[in-house]
C-alpha cells in the first residue's frame, strides 16, 4: 500500500456530510475498504444471516483485517482483528478500526462491543514498528493522529466495551485493552506498556490511562521499567479484571456485557463520561503538541538507531 501524503482528518465530532466525504476520500486514496453505511444496511448486505449481521470492513482488494459482527438479539458487536502476523497497528488498520468504531457508536442496534483477535496467541502487538522506522514524516504524523483518534473513540465510547484478550498484548495492544470498560484475559500471555524497553517513551495519555486503570505507584514502576506482566500479575494489579481459560474468553466477555447492560444506560454513560472526560479533554487540548513531540522524538537519529536494532532483534528471534 502506497505512502499516504495528504492529511487524513478524522474529527471527533464530524458532521454526517463531512464524515461521509472523509470516508469516501479514504476509500479512494487507500483502496481501504468498501465503505458502507453499515448500521442500517447490515441486514441488506447479509440477508442470509438471521441473528448475525456481518459487516466486512475490507473489500476483495485488501485483506480482511477487521471483521465486525453485531448480534441483533443482544446488540453486542464483536470486532475481530486479523492482521497477520501479529495484529500490529499501522495507519490503514487504525483507520479501519476508527471507521468501525464510528459506525458502531452511531448504530441504534448496538449497545456493547467486544474487541478480540483471530490470530492465535496474539491479541495485538501494539504499534507497527515499521511505521516509526525511517518514516515519511507526513504519514508518521497522520499515523499518530489516527492512533490518538482510536483512543479518544474507544476510551470515550458510550458503548459497554470489553477486551477479550486471547493473546500477547504489549504496548499499543495494552492501550487498546485498557481503553475498554472491562478486560478478560487468557492465562499464559504478557500485557503491559513496554515502551522504555524499546528505548521509546509512552506519551502522557498512555501514562494517564494506565494510572487511571491501576493507580499511580504501580504505574510509575511499570512505566519506567517497561514491564510486561503475566496475565496473573496483571490481574493482581487490576490491569485486567478476570482470567479464564482461552476457550472461555469470548463467552465471559459476552456475559460481562450482559451484566453491565442491566444498569440503566443513561446513568452508566454519564458516569463513564464524567470519569474519563478529563483525560480525553487533556489529549484534545494538547493534540497538535503531542503529534509534534512524537514526530520530533521518533525522527531523532538516536531513536531511529534504537528502533532499527529492535527490529533486527525481532527478526532474529522470529528465525
Ligand atoms: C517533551 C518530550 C516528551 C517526549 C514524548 C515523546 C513521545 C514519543 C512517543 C513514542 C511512543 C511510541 C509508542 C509506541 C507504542 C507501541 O506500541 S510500540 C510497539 C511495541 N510492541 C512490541 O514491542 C511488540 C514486539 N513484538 C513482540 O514482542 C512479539 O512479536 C509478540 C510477543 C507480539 C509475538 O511473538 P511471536 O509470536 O513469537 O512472533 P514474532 O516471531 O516475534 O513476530 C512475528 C513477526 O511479526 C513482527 N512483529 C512483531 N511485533 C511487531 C510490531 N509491533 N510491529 C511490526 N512488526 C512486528 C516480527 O518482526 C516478525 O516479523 P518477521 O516474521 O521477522 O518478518
Amino acid at each position: 500500500m502506497g505512502q499516504v501524503q495528504s492529511r487524513l482528518t478524522i474529527s471527533p465530532t464530524p458532521t454526517k456530510l463531512a464524515w461521509m466525504m472523509h470516508l469516501r476520500m479514504l476509500t479512494t486514496m487507500h483502496g481501504l475498504c468498501e465503505v458502507r453505511q453499515c448500521s442500517k444496511r447490515w441486514k441488506n448486505l447479509c440477508p442470509q444471516t438471521k441473528n448475525l449481521q456481518k459487516c466486512q470492513m475490507s473489500s476483495a482488494g485488501s485483506s480482511e483485517m477487521l471483521q465486525v459482527t453485531v448480534d441483533d438479539k443482544s446488540g453486542i458487536a464483536t470486532m475481530t482483528m486479523c492482521r497477520p502476523p501479529v495484529n500490529s497497528l499501522n495507519l490503514e488498520f487504525l483507520t479501519q478500526i476508527n471507521i468501525a468504531l464510528e459506525k458502531l457508536e452511531n448504530s441504534k442496534d448496538c449497545s456493547g462491543l467486544i474487541i478480540t483477535s483471530k490470530i492465535p496467541k496474539i491479541f495485538c502487538a501494539g504499534l507497527d514498528i515499521m511505521e516509526m522506522y525511517q518514516p515519511n514524516v507526513d504519514r508518521l504524523q497522520e499515523f499518530w493522529r489516527t492512533l490518538q483518534e482510536m483512543y479518544i473513540r474507544l476510551y470515550g465510547s458510550q458503548l459497554i466495551t470489553a477486551a477479550a484478550i486471547n493473546g500477547a498484548s504489549p504496548a499499543g495492544g495494552c492501550l487498546m485493552a485498557m481503553s475498554c470498560d472491562y478486560r478478560v484475559m487468557a492465562p499464559g500471555y504478557k500485557i503491559g506498556l513496554n515502551e522504555t524497553q524499546l528505548g521509546i517513551v509512552a506519551p502522557f495519555w498512555f501514562q494517564d490511562l494506565i494510572i487511571n486503570t491501576m493507580g499511580f505507584r504501580q504505574s510509575e514502576m511499570a512505566l519506567q521499567l517497561g514491564t510486561l506482566f503475566t496475565s496473573e500479575e496483571a490481574l493482581n494489579l487490576g490491569m485486567v479484571d478476570k482470567i479464564v481459560p482461552q476457550e472461555q474468553v469470548m463467552e465471559t466477555a459476552i456475559q460481562e456485557i450482559h451484566k453491565w447492560k442491566k444498569i440503566p444506560g443513561f446513568a452508566r454513560q454519564i458516569t463513564k463520561s464524567a470519569l474519563r472526560k478529563p483525560s480525553i479533554d487533556k489529549l484534545h487540548s494538547k493534540r497538535e503538541e503531542d503529534i509534534a513531540n512524537f514526530r520530533d522524538f521518533i525522527t531523532k537519529d538516536s531513536i531511529q538507531k534504537t528502533l532499527g536494532m529492535y527490529i533486527e532483534s525481532l527478526k532474529k528471534k522470529a528465525k
